[in-house]
């Protein structure tokens, strides 16, 4: 229909006219496949008002009058506003959906740009606001968009992914909700919806833009898909047919890497998703194929968009380096977050810029300090609780990520042996010339040694902190005279936010390492939103 025409216009009730059995089929097939997901959701159906959309709206009406669908979805009309008939069209489709009694709603989409990808951008966006947690979307694509896409991307150079094209199914999640996109119609033609809409005299709107816009879409519309169709008449259906079998392919790749993940990620390193860890030994078990499908993987997994096959390659080439060089970096602007990825000895790290800021912030010095009286058994001074209760200490947050100690004042008591003395506890960041002995060494070590000892890398050096118990004699306390002058200083445990180690024990603590251990416990959190 040309925009002239669009007011007034005959609306004839479509309820009674022929149904397209090629069109049904497809719908009615989608549904059974995904009968169980559909159960007890809510269906929504995506209405620019052109031929597609309009036909399987009419479609639907058609079915649910009939009986064969269960539900009459909801129509969604988003009016860009970009136009001067929008707001025209916008009520067409409203007026006609009165007429055929299909509950309609027009939204209003605020488009940041002039493009077609910015007009799509602000329609998913003000479609997604109105549906609910697991609502499903219906949309109108069809087989010759799906060649159109796979078309598109294999220009770009995508991968099995991007030519699997677009999937009939596909749960899409953003901060926390999520819909359902659903496209029962991709292997129909366009021919035939186009046949089917004529039939019903549908009256549907024409967007102008549609063909004459010299975006690569429809460049290859109205250039390219007609000269391969003078070579192979079937096209549309092949290349639809490709991208089935291609998504298949990509499924069983995706598992793949997934299990090949599962082996080869550092789990006791592993802070989702600001740190993610890769075992090269491990990695470099695997064909050189299933390495670069990993890293593939593994560089991805917790954004919207795979990473660039050149990112892909770069970390692959830093996985094999022979010569020990740990500065190099590379960089990656995902969607969500940013990311650098660095090697440290047998190590691949993906660390979001946001947790490096964080790690490389030096630690203050922490003055508070803990005192617990041995007598009663309480924690006094500046904290007021009992022993049994674990007393928090911040040793680094922002409003990203927080770094705690739990003590348990109970559990540190009996580190000391009896008959002791008043104690308190501090935290003090280990700097290069510190001199500390784990409980495995044989000889205390400088800082700067223990960060090759213990395999720490660089960013994470700002990080550490050691635990001490400063002994003050209980004889001068008794007589109210502290003598802060000769504390006795424990170090007793060296922290990093992903492991503990215990330091060798002086003669005044009980040696038991699962006694320190159970006494101070660290814990990393990042907020559910990061
Ligand atoms: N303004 C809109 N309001 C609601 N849904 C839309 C709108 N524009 C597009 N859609 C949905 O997105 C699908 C694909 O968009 P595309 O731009 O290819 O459609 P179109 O050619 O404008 O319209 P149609 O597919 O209805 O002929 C449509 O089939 C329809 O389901």
């Amino acid at each position: 229909m040309s925009n002239s025409a669009i007011l007034p216009y005959p609306i004839e009730p479509i309820a009674e006219m022929p149904i397209d059995d090629n069109l049904a089929e497809a719908l009615l097939t989608s549904m059974s496949e995904y009968s169980e997901q559909l159960q007890g959701r809510r269906v929504w159906l995506a209405c620019s008002g052109g031929r597609d959309s309009l036909a399987l709206a009419a479609l639907c009406v058609q079915l649910y009058w009939q009986g064969k669908l269960p539900f009459l979805p909801q129509l969604l009309h988003v009016n860009h506003g970009l136009q001067a008939d929008s707001g025209i069209w916008a009520a067409h489709v409203a007026n006609w959906a009165k007429a055929q009694k299909i509950p309609c709603t027009i939204l209003q989409a605020q488009v940041n740009g002039h493009d077609e990808q910015a007009a799509r951008q602000a329609r998913y966006d003000v479609m997604r606001a109105q549906l609910n947690q697991d609502d499903v979307l219906l949309l109108a694509h069809h087989a010759d968009d799906q060649a159109e896409t796979v078309l598109m991307r294999l220009i770009q150079g995508a991968g099995a992914n991007g030519l699997s094209g677009m999937q009939p199914w596909r749960v899409q999640t953003q901060d926390a909700h999520r819909i359902i996109l659903w496209r029962p119609w991709l292997t129909i033609q366009r021919a035939d919806i186009n046949a089917y809409a004529q039939r019903l005299k549908l009256p549907y709107i024409d967007d102008p833009t549609n063909d004459g816009g010299d975006n690569v879409r429809s460049g290859l519309r109205r250039d390219i898909m007609p000269v391969l169709a003078k070579y192979n008449p079937n096209v549309i259906d092949n290349i639809a047919r490709s991208a089935i079998l291609l998504s298949d392919a990509q499924l069983t790749v995706k598992a793949q890497a997934a299990e090949d993940l599962q082996q080869t990620e550092v789990i006791s390193l592993q802070l989702p998703p600001a740190q993610r860890v890769l075992n090269i030994d491990k990695l470099q078990q695997l064909p050189l194929y299933r390495q670069r499908q990993l890293l593939h993987h593994w560089l991805g997994q917790d954004e919207p968009l795979p990473p660039a096959k050149q990112l892909v390659d770069d970390v692959l080439s830093l996985s094999q380096r022979h010569d020990h060089d740990h500065q190099t970096e590379l960089f990656w602007q995902g969607r969500q977050q940013s990311y650098t990825i660095r090697r440290y000895r047998q190590q691949l790290y993906r660390l979001s810029n946001d947790w490096l800021k964080w790690l490389e912030s030096p630690l203050a010095e922490q003055t508070q300090s803990l005192l617990i009286h041995t007598e009663s058994n309480l924690i006094g001074a500046d904290v007021h609780a009992t022993g049994r209760q674990p007393v928090p200490i911040n040793l680094r947050n922002d409003d990203k990520f927080t770094w705690q100690l739990q003590i348990l004042p109970n559990e540190v008591m009996r580190l000391l042996e009896s008959n002791k003395d008043k104690v308190e506890i501090t935290f003090a960041p280990l700097d290069r010339s510190t001199r500390i002995q784990t409980a495995l060494a044989t000889r205390p070590q400088s800082g700067k040694k223990l960060y090759q000892t213990l395999s720490i890398p660089s960013w994470m050096r700002e990080s550490l902190v050691v635990v001490s118990i400063v002994l003050v004699n209980k004889k001068s306390v008794e007589d109210g005279i502290l003598d802060n002058e000769h504390p006795i200083v424990c170090p007793i445990l060296l922290l990093s936010p992903f492991y503990s180690w215990v330091l060798a024990s002086d003669q005044l603590l009980a040696s038991n390492p699962h006694y320190i251990e159970s006494a101070i416990s660290s814990c990393l959190t990042v907020p559910s939103s990061f």
